[in-house]
């Protein structure tokens, strides 16, 4: 099992180079992040050399923000700025290796927005295609993102069908699925075909995965069950400093086949001895 950290959230008060060696000193196999665009290019490969760890995601810009935007590509009459965005996350991503882009919707609602980001999304695969870049769509839940255009899952698996793109796929976010769907195992089970990324985090609270409703050791288990290798990413909202809350990667690596744990330790050092492989 692999874990991507998600420095949206975690070590969100270091620069992204600063933010990626945290991760390698915690034990993390990957880094992913929301939006790279204020570092240069060069900054983030050198971290990324340096440390040895893929970045395996990022989203594209969300707008104006201050005006209330949370994504645009759903948002009829706003496709030449949703496009650029689009344009931005692919020439990005391509420059530092990243495989995956969450494409985001944005608030919006209707069949012209239903249509709208269909478009805007058969525009990114087609333009993501070429440097072997998979588009990802991610349902967020109604409290966090009251009015997004995508809820569910469900809504999800039919705009994918809509759309007809072999590099376009969901994003399965368990704290948003589980608030909004539930019935996460059996979720997994069926859609995995169409899931492009995971990423955790604890529910109700959008903590470290090690308390509330859902059993993430379980759930970790169902994937690697399922024979899914790629990085599982953490997106979750530290309580305080992020190098305090990774028990839970450190349990992970405890439960994995001996042969393949390094023995732990606690705090940032046992996150450094965490593994050899997985
Ligand atoms: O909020 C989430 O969950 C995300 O994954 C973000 O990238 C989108 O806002
Ligand atoms: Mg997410």
């Amino acid at each position: 099992m692999k874990f991507s950290a998600n420095l949206g959230f975690l070590w969100n008060d270091r620069p992204l180079p600063e933010a990626i060696r945290a991760a390698k000193a915690a034990g993390f196999d990957a880094v992913e992040c929301h939006w790279p665009y204020e570092t240069p290019v060069d900054e983030v490969k050198a971290a990324m050399r340096e440390t040895g760890l893929p970045m395996v995601g990022l989203n594209t810009r969300r707008g104006d923000v201050g005006a209330g935007d949370n994504g645009l590509s759903a948002k009829p009459g706003r496709d030449v700025e949703a496009r650029a965005a689009i344009d931005e996350a692919i020439a990005y991503a391509t420059a530092i290796g990243t495989p995956n882009i969450h494409v985001m919707a944005g608030f919006a609602s209707g069949a012209e927005a239903r249509a709208t980001f269909a478009e805007n999304l058969a525009y990114a695969c087609t333009n993501a295609a070429p440097n072997g870049i998979t588009i990802l769509i991610e349902p967020l839940n109604k409290y966090d993102a009251p009015g997004y255009f995508l809820t569910t899952t469900d809504q999800a698996l039919a705009i994918i069908e809509t759309v007809q793109a072999p590099n376009l796929k969901l994003m399965f976010d368990c704290y948003h699925v589980q608030l909004m769907e539930g019935d996460i195992t059996r979720r997994i089970e069926t859609l995995l075909p169409w899931i492009g990324h995971f990423q955790f985090a604890s529910v109700p609270d959008r903590g470290a995965p090690d308390h509330g409703e859902i059993n993430y050791a379980h759930v970790f288990e169902v994937t690697r069950r399922l024979g899914y290798d790629a990085p599982l990413g953490a997106e979750y909202k530290p309580s305080g400093n992020t190098d305090d809350t990774l028990g839970w990667l450190n349990n992970a690596a405890a439960s994995l086949p001996r042969a393949s744990v390094r023995p732990v330790r606690s705090g940032v050092e046992a996150g450094r001895q965490r593994r050899t492989a997985t």
